[in-house]
């Protein structure tokens, strides 16, 4: 079924441009290249990896000799199978591309992702750049009341693997801390067969949110072995990084927080603007993402969901409608076509949008070409010129006096 809000719309295009180009100018400051990854893809690169796109959310394409294709779902996967078979391993790369997707309504989704991949460094230091990257670019938005969640994907798994749950059962326990659902959360821990001290843990995970620094205290009480102290340790350091960079007012830490893809290996965060409900961005660290391609490459990554920007710039009405209007329409008489053609040729070279004789086109300004008399802009009052400097003084002029 195809999703019925993809219309196509001008004014629509003409405001997501301009926001893509705020994303890409960011982007770029941090030492980011911009790449493109191909929009049909093999079907086994996504099915032959694990901590993949589910399968049933894969739009799959046969192409003509009978072998089976998926349109892009995913940029992160086929940018680190690209790295980790290249002798450049420290790149750093962003994409702005669509995305395809099929949700549980059985829906296309296509949506545009704005994506940073930062490929060959695993430090504390990295880690919180990133973060301060997608913060720098929600205050480039204009956007406020946002805050990014910040969580680890291996603190929840080191809690899974001290217990013997099926595959069903990991599931359910996951979707519970997701809609923090401590009512039911409790009888459910009760009917498995786990430790004492794993079922805390389990039950203390949804209400691991919030100020950092408690957040932190609440878990160190917790940790069921060396592995989760490093983590905690971790982000510490993440923390006091963002500290320094005078961003501590975004951040929350959420050790709840599970993130949509699986190839997460360390810090994972979520971005959340105003009442949009879903996330405008999700990433996180996958340093064993590349191991399934050829080589491991430590990475950090996330990507913007370009719609949901859009929408929460909209809720803070800051989508201000875009200038559709050309500059200038020149009306002219057939005996002055020349005239009146080379000019608009020259004010274009100026960078001015002009149309000619066209009435149903709306125009901030007109000139006009008749008879055999000088050319004159038009408005309250006529305006003569008789060259070119005259022509743009007078409309410097008038602008000037319009603001
Ligand atoms: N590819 C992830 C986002 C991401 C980029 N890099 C790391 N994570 C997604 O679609 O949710």
């Amino acid at each position: 079924m195809l999703n019925p809000y993809n219309n196509p719309n001008i004014e629509e295009f003409e405001i997501k441009e301009n926001l893509m180009s705020v994303i890409k100018k960011r982007f770029s400051t941090y030492g980011y290249q911009q790449i493109r990854t191909p929009a049909f893809e093999s079907y086994d690169m996504y099915s032959n990896i694990t901590g993949t796109v589910s399968k049933g959310e894969m739009i799959k394409v046969i192409d003509p000799s009978g072998d089976v294709l998926v349109l892009r779902p995913d940029v992160t996967i086929p940018l680190t199978k690209m790295i980790s078979k290249s002798l450049l391993r420290e790149q750093r790369l962003f994409y702005i591309q669509d995305v395809y997707r099929q949700n549980s309504q059985r829906e296309i989704t296509e949506s545009t992702q704005a994506g940073v991949e930062c490929f060959g460094e695993n430090s504390p230091f990295i880690d919180a750049e990133v973060i301060i990257l997608a913060i720098h670019t929600l205050r480039d938005l204009g956007l406020k009341n946002f805050k990014i969640e910040v969580g680890h994907a291996g603190f929840f798994k080191e809690i899974i693997e001290q217990i013997q749950v099926t595959g069903q059962q990991l599931e359910q326990i996951k979707a519970l801390i997701q809609s923090k659902n401590v009512i039911e959360m409790e009888p459910y821990l009760s009917s498995l067969t786990i430790s004492t001290e794993a079922k805390e843990a389990i039950r203390q995970i949804p209400v691991m949110y919030g100020d950092p620094e408690t957040v932190i205290q609440q878990a160190k009480e917790l940790t069921l072995n060396e592995n989760m102290e490093n983590i905690l340790q971790r982000l510490m350091e993440i923390n006091e990084l963002i500290k320094d960079y005078n961003a501590s007012d975004y951040i929350l830490f959420n050790l709840g927080l599970i993130n949509h893809m699986n190839y997460y290996s360390g810090v994972i965060f979520q971005g959340f603007v105003g009442n949009v409900g879903m996330p405008v961005l999700m990433g996180g660290r996958y340093d064993h993402l590349g191991e399934q391609f050829s080589n491991s490459v430590p990475a950090i990554g996330f990507a913007f969901d370009v719609d949901l920007l859009l929408q929460a710039r909209k809720q803070q009405g800051l989508n201000i409608s875009v200038d559709s209007a050309a500059d200038i329409c020149i009306f002219y008489d057939q005996n002055r076509q020349k005239e009146a053609l080379s000019m608009s040729y020259e004010l274009r070279n100026y960078g001015y949008k002009v149309i000619t004789n066209i009435t149903g086109l709306p125009a901030k300004k007109h000139v006009y070409f008749s008879g055999d008399r000088s050319p004159y802009l038009g408005g309250n009052e006529k305006q003569p010129f008789t060259t070119m400097e005259e022509l743009l003084q007078l409309l410097k002029q008038n602008e000037g006096e319009q603001n």
